[in-house]
């Protein structure tokens, strides 16, 4: 594993995707890597190109977006199957999901609707679609393992959307932040300076927020907004850094959220686990255990990465009774891992490959996949099962890992 690396954002001239992504862009991340990931989601539809401007006589990265004419809306739903469809590494799916999520939730409480009826219009475009994509594969690519942030400068006036002249802050951008413990402000300028996706990505990010934290620095960027303002360069600005601790073990940082629970309907239990998954949490348990005057009791456990602690937090605080959680830093020592897809008769089936100081120690067919091959062919799962182990172990040995290229 790479050194973990970093990341402060200066969000002191407010936020948006294309901002995000071009500043990550100018800090090293490639062109390359960015159109594969965007393109995974959405093959052939989307092409990103990136332009060096300036903005107030400061130099940074233009992103434009150039997509194909598409459905003019598209469900949570929709963008939920494009992204669990698409070749991506899994940190990345994860985190794209998660930034979706956010939005699809902070739509549903603006609107008054539940969330699978959320339609994103603006957002659900394929601009939108390749700013979230790109800046997760950007932040995949750069070996981002966490990041803070300015408060959020947000503007004021009115902004114009599916919905008409919207007052700024926009109202999904005020659901955004409402309980995300990230500070923000007008910042006086009658722009929408904070668009909704900028901000999700923002929050889903960042678990910091405040000034540049002590690193030591590895790159930096800018990226452009659209209007060159007068006053104020319309950038965000990313800093890379290693941190002294970060320098020295090859682990990553993650945080153990648990909750000690005895009076949830049992039956919600499935449910918590899924939403904490959902909310970025890279697993999610319970644990049996007796509490005080004898009662039978869970205690409810998500490792989760630092940018995503936030949404894990409100997830427990939303979804279940506890009224606190205990929160512990944890080194996660972590295979490298990647997904090869092998064909099973007429199905394909998904397969996580882990290596060990590049030598491959685990294959794993993705069991809803053999369920799904189980059924397409019309044959018992512990015979799907068996013939995807085997196709799987047959192309892992002639397979190339995407990663270190061995
Ligand atoms: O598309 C919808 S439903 C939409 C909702 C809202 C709400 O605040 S509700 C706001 N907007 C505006 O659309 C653009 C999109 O910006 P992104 O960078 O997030 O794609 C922006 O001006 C939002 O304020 C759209
Ligand atoms: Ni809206």
């Amino acid at each position: 594993m790479n050194t973990p690396v970093s990341a402060w954002f200066d969000c002191s001239s407010g936020v948006a995707g294309d901002m995000l992504l071009g500043a990550l862009l100018d800090a090293g991340a490639t062109l390359d890597t960015v159109g594969r990931a965007v393109d995974a989601v959405a093959p052939g539809s989307i092409r990103v190109r990136a332009e060096q401007v300036r903005r107030c006589g400061l130099s940074a990265t233009q992103v434009h977006v150039d997509a194909d004419p598409g459905p003019p809306h598209r469900t949570w739903h929709a963008i939920r199957t494009m992204l669990a469809r698409a070749a991506l590494p899994e940190a990345v799916r994860e985190r794209a999901h998660s930034v979706f999520l956010r939005l699809a939730r902070a739509e549903a409480a603006a609107h008054g609707i539940a969330v699978d009826d959320v339609h994103f219009h603006e957002v659900g475009a394929l601009d939108a679609i390749a700013d979230v994509v790109g800046v997760c594969a950007a932040v995949h690519e750069l070996g981002i393992t966490d990041a803070a942030a300015t408060p959020v400068t947000l503007g004021s006036g009115r902004a114009r959307s599916d919905h008409g002249r919207i007052p700024v802050p926009a109202p999904a951008v005020l659901r955004l932040l409402t309980g995300s413990g990230a500070p923000a402000r007008s910042g006086g300028l009658p722009y929408e300076m904070a668009t909704p996706t900028g901000v999700a990505l923002l929050l889903t990010l960042c678990g910091e927020w405040g000034g540049m934290p002590e690193l030591r620095l590895v790159a930096t960027g800018a990226g452009a907004g659209t209007r060159d303002l007068e006053d104020v360069p319309n950038v965000v600005r990313v800093v890379l850094g290693t941190t002294p601790r970060a320098d020295a073990p090859a682990v990553a940082q993650a945080v153990v959220v648990d909750a000690n629970v005895d009076d949830l309907d049992p039956r919600i239990w499935p449910q918590v686990l899924t939403r904490l998954l959902e909310a970025g949490a890279s697993d999610a348990w319970l644990t049996p255990i007796l509490m005080k005057k004898g009662r039978p009791a869970h205690m409810l456990s998500a490792l989760c990465p630092l940018p995503v602690l936030p949404a894990v937090r409100e997830t427990i605080t939303a979804e279940t009774s506890t009224i606190g959680t205990r929160e512990h830093r944890v080194d996660k020592h972590e295979l490298e891992r990647e997904f090869t897809t092998v064909a099973v008769g007429e199905a394909s089936v998904r397969v996580k490959v882990a290596r060990y100081r590049r030598r491959i120690v685990n294959v794993q067919p993705e069991y809803e996949d053999v369920v799904a091959a189980a059924e397409r062919l019309g044959i018992p799962v512990k015979t799907a099962l068996a013939r995807s182990i085997a196709a799987a172990e047959g192309a892992a040995e002639n397979q190339r890992c995407d990663s270190c290229g061995t």
